[in-house]
């Protein structure tokens, strides 16, 4: 038997639970080291440009608040309310109600020198509208403003420059210098407008981009690399970014939400697929171990077995005869159907010859009559048949054979016992008795269901056929031809009920014949009773 890993289907399995094992793996490494990794940068990716659309609206906003702050600047009425022409500009333009629809917070004009000249707006604190002179008094809230703008008011360019302020509030400022409409000089000073960046203006950029955006004022330097920074959580990537501020020591910082839907969806995809071809794999091995089992290792294993047991009754029987291939294995088609006919051709022409040498064997080669062997073989097998029957034997010896030998070699001896053989076997044609050569001159003959006075009248028949073959010996003392000598004797005779015992009883019953004259037939009775 074939065990442990040299066994076929064990092999098959490690070798495929490996491929499996190795194949899933590769699957799970790329999905790991090659996938996941792709779809993350295309998430920082999608950050980035998520975060570059809210900062684009935002300046956007900021734009806005430029073309304003411009147009108010380059008003002649504006020019002329700076140099303090225009009485009732003030009264004319400002109210609480152009702020909130501007959604402006703060109006401050700087004079020629760059002193706030005028100042108009809404504490964003106290919501309180204050329309002051100076930042100073009532407007005193926005002096931080004023004063972080001021020393940047000489470098502002014709078309106006507009900016991110971070501190005292995170705001956008738009600042333009006060021209004449036909934009002639000379500047007579600058004016300043400050948009808060607060809910109302995070809620139209969220509006505008579809995101949750929230804009924070920090101290510089918590955010040490100005990069977009990423927080992952299960369903959402949480990303801030720097934004620009002219505020020195302060950074305004953008944060956002994106949703990871589409990370999600690609992760679960390729996990679906992932699954899939795992499942799939594991469905082909067990086909192909199931259909290698069917169609290879089964046949096989009937074929082992098969002739493992060829191996036994060959060696528990005469000559090797073997039995036939199982049929199921005769009939298939494939290279096991090839293989169990060649075998079976084989066998055939083994058992061929394992008959002729198993009948060769049985038999005496010069009168052709069943040996010793067989005569011995029959009569067990006779014997163990059944206790009732009675079953008679004769033993028959040829008279003086040695001197026939002398007389006329040894050649025409085996003559003589052809002859002899031939005469017997025709003198009992038809009677089924078994005629077999036991010794060199010596012939037994076994009589199944034959009663001892019906095998005695046998044997004189036998004895006279063979005398009257008339066989010419002239060395013989008794007779100038061959004779026999014939014991007979049966089972109910014998002392047992024993091929030893039957053919002892024989031999007696040969003895006695000889004794008394030979040429003669003698049967042995019970209790020694010899006639
Ligand atoms: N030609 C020939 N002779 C054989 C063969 N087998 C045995 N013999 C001879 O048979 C003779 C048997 O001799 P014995 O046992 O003395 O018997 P016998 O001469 O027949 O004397 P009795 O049996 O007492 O009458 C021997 O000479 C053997 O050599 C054989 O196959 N061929």
């Amino acid at each position: 038997m074939t065990s442990g890993f040299h066994s076929l289907i064990r092999r098959f399995v490690a070798y495929l639970g490996t491929l499996l094992v190795v194949a899933v793996s590769a699957l799970f490494l790329i999905d790991h080291f090659v996938f996941a990794p792709a779809l993350m940068r295309e998430e920082v990716a999608l950050a980035n440009k998520e975060l570059l659309r809210i900062e684009n609206s935002l300046n956007q906003n900021r734009a806005a608040l430029m073309a304003h702050v411009r147009d108010w600047a380059h008003w002649d009425d504006t020019y002329e309310f700076i140099q303090g022409q225009h009485t009732t500009y003030a009264d004319a333009n400002f109210s609480k109600e152009m702020f909130e629809d501007l959604h402006t917070q703060l109006m401050v004009f700087f004079d020629a020198e760059g002193a706030p000249a005028f100042v108009a707006g809404i504490d964003p604190e106290t919501n309180a509208y204050s329309l002051c002179t100076r930042a100073m008094g009532p407007c005193e809230w926005a002096e931080p403003m004023v004063k972080s703008v001021r020393p940047i008011l000489a470098d502002v360019p014709d078309s106006g420059l507009s900016f991110n302020l971070a501190h005292p509030r995170a705001s956008l400022a738009a600042i333009a210098p006060i021209l004449r409409t036909d934009r002639q000089g000379p500047r007579k000073g600058w004016l300043l407008t400050i948009r808060l960046i607060d809910a109302r203006l995070t809620n139209l950029l969220e509006e505008q981009t579809g995101l949750p955006v929230q804009i924070l004022a920090q101290p510089a330097g918590s955010q040490s690399d100005h990069q977009i920074n990423l927080q992952r959580s299960d369903d959402a990537l949480r990303s801030s970014h720097y934004l620009r501020s002219d505020t020195p020591g302060y950074d305004l910082i953008l944060n956002t939400r994106i949703p990871r839907d589409r990370f999600k969806a690609g992760t679960e995809t390729f996990r679906y697929a992932l699954s899939w071809t795992a499942a799939l794999l594991i469905a082909v091995i067990g086909l192909v171990l199931l259909l290698l089992f069917t169609v290879v290792l089964r046949p096989l294993s009937q074929f082992i077995r098969f002739t493992s047991n060829q191996h036994t009754f060959e060696s528990t029987t005469n000559f090797g005869e073997l039995s036939r291939v199982p049929s199921s294995l005769l009939i298939r088609k494939d290279e096991f159907g090839k293989l169990a006919r060649h075998f079976q051709r084989m066998i055939n022409r083994q058992n061929n010859q394992a008959k002729t040498l198993k009948a060769l064997s049985m038999q005496d080669p010069l009168t052709t009559l069943p040996n010793r062997r067989k005569y011995d073989a029959t009569l067990e097998q006779q014997l163990a048949e059944g206790d009732e029957k009675e079953l008679s034997a004769m033993m028959v010896d040829i008279d003086h054979f040695k001197k026939y030998n002398d007389q006329y070699g040894h050649q025409a001896g085996d003559v003589c016992l052809v002859k002899v053989a031939e005469g017997m076997q025709k003198s009992l044609e038809g009677t089924g008795f078994l005629i077999a050569r036991t010794g060199g001159e010596e012939f037994s003959v076994l009589m199944p269901n034959t009663s001892l006075d019906v095998a005695t009248r046998y044997a004189e028949k036998l004895r006279k056929a063979v005398e009257e073959l008339a066989l010419i010996h002239e060395a013989s003392p008794m007779a100038s031809v061959v004779t026999l000598s014939v014991g007979v004797t049966s089972t109910r005779e014998a002392e047992t009920r024993s091929a030893t015992a039957l053919m002892r009883s024989a031999d007696k019953a040969l003895y006695a014949a000889k004794a008394n004259g030979r040429n003669r037939v003698f049967c042995y009775r019970k209790p020694e009773a010899v006639v």
